[in-house]
């Protein structure tokens, strides 16, 4: 088993705070890995890093086996899938979904001259119809509801068949069925062995699909805890981490988490 990125003391500091605060941390071939934390704890910060989009102040990361800083990212990052808000954003809200996930073949955004091999046409459609998008493919990106286009965006990542994939939240903004459905199918993905190695951002342990391994928790940029998901999401573990009294339980292949009243 290799490793498929390692963090040492790494450290990104902006107008002199760290945001990222001597991390160390490995991720192995074939892992799911959650990161949790609450709001502005550097959960972003760490996945603009393992993305290759971010170089730390200081620290050592290396990335499906190449150093950053001395690999040329424009090789490593068709290697790395990633679905996020940011990119959403980044893409043409007038392309089709089906176009939106067949140029990520191509690693840019929108959509040019190139001509398309039936071939990559064919892993699109077959990506789209895992997540449920089949009936979509001819709809614009821009008129998708916020679970559709999360859908998209994770089938888009698929589709350089990368080693790594990176998921920001996912499941944020979906209603209580979105979510639900999309933690069916990460949880589908996430158990596939012939899956990339995964790292999904989250703020709620709800939204963990059965399949991740292990969780690494995040607070004012440094690490709290980083380990096996059942033995490191503990309410212990999660109260320091977000700060206040929690309590977490596991419900069969699932978790669920509560505050303790007040007294
Ligand atoms: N370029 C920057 N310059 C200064 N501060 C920044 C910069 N980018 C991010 N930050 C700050 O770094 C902290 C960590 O940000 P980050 O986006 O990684 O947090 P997060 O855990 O993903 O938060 P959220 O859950 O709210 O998305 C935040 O306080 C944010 O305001």
């Amino acid at each position: 088993m290799s490793e498929v990125l390692e963090l040492l003391d790494v450290s990104v500091v902006r107008d002199g705070r760290p945001l990222v605060d001597q991390v160390s941390w490995s991720v192995t071939e074939g892992e799911r890995w959650v990161i949790l934390g609450p709001n502005g704890a550097g959960k972003t910060t760490l996945l603009n890093i393992a993305s290759s989009y971010l170089f730390p102040t200081t620290g050592t990361v290396q990335i499906l086996g190449e150093k950053l800083g001395g690999v040329d990212v424009f090789e490593l990052r068709p290697r790395i899938g990633i679905a996020g808000i940011a990119l959403a954003d980044k893409l043409p809200p007038g392309q089709t979904v089906l176009r939106t996930v067949l140029t990520a073949a191509y690693g840019m955004t929108a959509h040019w001259q190139e001509s398309y091999e039936a071939v990559d046409e064919e892993r699109a459609r077959a990506f789209l119809d895992r997540l449920g998008m089949t009936e979509y493919l001819d709809r614009r990106f821009g008129t998708l509801s916020e679970g559709e286009r999360k859908r998209t965006l994770i089938a888009r990542a698929m589709m350089t068949d990368p080693e790594l994939l990176l998921l920001d939240e996912p499941a944020a903004g979906l209603d209580l069925g979105g979510r639900e459905d999309l933690v069916r199918r990460l949880g589908r993905l996430a158990r596939d062995p012939y899956a990339p190695s995964m790292i999904m951002v989250t703020h709620h342990v709800e939204e963990i699909a059965p399949g991740f391994t292990h969780v690494l928790m995040i607070r004012q940029g440094k690490v709290l805890a980083a380990g096996p998901i059942e033995q490191e999401l503990t309410s212990r573990n999660l109260s320091r981490c977000f700060g206040l009294p929690l309590v977490v339980e596991r419900q069969g292949d699932r978790w669920t988490a509560q505050g303790l009243p007040l007294t």
